[in-house]
């Protein structure tokens, strides 16, 4: 059994999305590792995004399961189950199981703990470094959205978990460097900075799977070196799975521990770095594209 196999915090099962006539995902299965990075790649147009926003709910899939699993994952017996039982959640001797196609988007972040970055930056300029991680937090301090009569009371109970809002922000404005940026607004930052606030907003929500839309995407050599580190250590010292979408080979190669490769929505490959980038398929899928990304493979491959 491959490592991603055994333990797995995502079990992506058979799933496709229809647009109307368009299928932009076919038939699609794989496994998220739990404490692993997980990387989808695939030349444009393969689907990686569309496989992306129906596990973060913003599509409802056209069929399939999405099981995540907090504690260690259900045996498929006991998945299956709850998938007749019609469910959208369950508890388990090991944890819990969600399955992420049958919630709400707000669900999935807040009660399945799926977090994520996207494409564009998405950061309030105007506001300081500091107030973009605890805005982060802002729906954990309330209850269902609205202010808490502990809030509004202000509380001990609610000076408390406000207090630790703010030292979660502080370490991990520590972690990536900007400490010393606290106060200045976000828009100052660089580029590469920014991209690294936003994973340390989506982390301050303490997700227990991370999904990455192109981070490396505009950084330089420098900025990108520094974007593997975060998410190496994210790895391995926080209870957080990554996944991510990245068309960087470097950081492909560099940091995943497993790669799915997609190719007009379906799974053409899934392996190890090494596997995926000596896969004839993987290679032929790449040369019927940019000229750059074909040069990536060629330099990874050694051709
Ligand atoms: N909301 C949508 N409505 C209609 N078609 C869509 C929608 N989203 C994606 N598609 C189509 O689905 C296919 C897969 O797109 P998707 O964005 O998932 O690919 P991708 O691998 O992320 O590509 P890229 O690397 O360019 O971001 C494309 O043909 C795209 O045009």
């Amino acid at each position: 059994m491959r490592p991603w196999e055994q333990d797995p915090i995502l079990a992506v099962d058979r799933l496709s999305m229809r647009f109307g006539g368009l299928v932009a995902v076919s038939d699609v299965s794989f496994r998220v590792g739990r404490g692993q990075v997980t990387a989808v790649i695939g030349p444009n147009g393969a689907g990686k995004t569309t496989v992306f926003n129906c596990i973060t709910g913003f599509y409802k899939p056209s069929a399939g399961r999405l099981a995540l699993s907090h504690g260690a994952a259900p045996s498929p017996s006991e998945l299956d189950a709850l998938t007749r039982t019609g469910r959208a959640a369950a508890r388990t001797r090991k944890g819990g199981v969600f399955l992420l196609e049958r919630l709400p988007d707000h669900k999935v972040a807040s009660a399945a703990r799926v977090g994520r970055t996207f494409q564009n930056i998405r950061l309030f300029s105007g506001m300081t470094v500091l107030e973009n991680l605890l805005v982060a937090q802002h729906m954990g301090l309330t209850e269902t959205g609205l202010l808490s009569p502990a809030a509004l009371l202000n509380l001990p109970s609610w000076r408390r978990r406000e207090a630790a809002a703010v030292e979660r922000a502080k370490t991990w404005l520590e972690r990536i460097h900007l400490i010393h940026r606290a106060d200045d607004p976000a828009g100052d930052l660089p580029y590469g900075d920014q991209r690294r606030l936003e994973i340390a907003r989506a982390m301050c929500a303490q997700p227990v799977l991370l999904c990455l839309d192109e981070p490396a995407a505009g950084l330089n050599p420098r900025e990108s070196a520094a974007l593997n580190e975060l998410l190496l250590s994210i790895r391995d010292a926080d209870a957080t799975s990554v996944l991510l979408i990245e068309h960087d080979m470097s950081v492909v190669m560099g940091i995943s521990d497993h790669v799915v490769v997609l190719e007009y929505g379906r799974k053409i490959a899934d392996g190890t770095p090494e596997e995926v980038r000596t896969d004839p398929r993987v290679i032929a899928a790449y040369l019927g594209v940019e000229e750059d990304a074909v040069e990536a493979i060629e330099a990874e491959v050694g051709v």
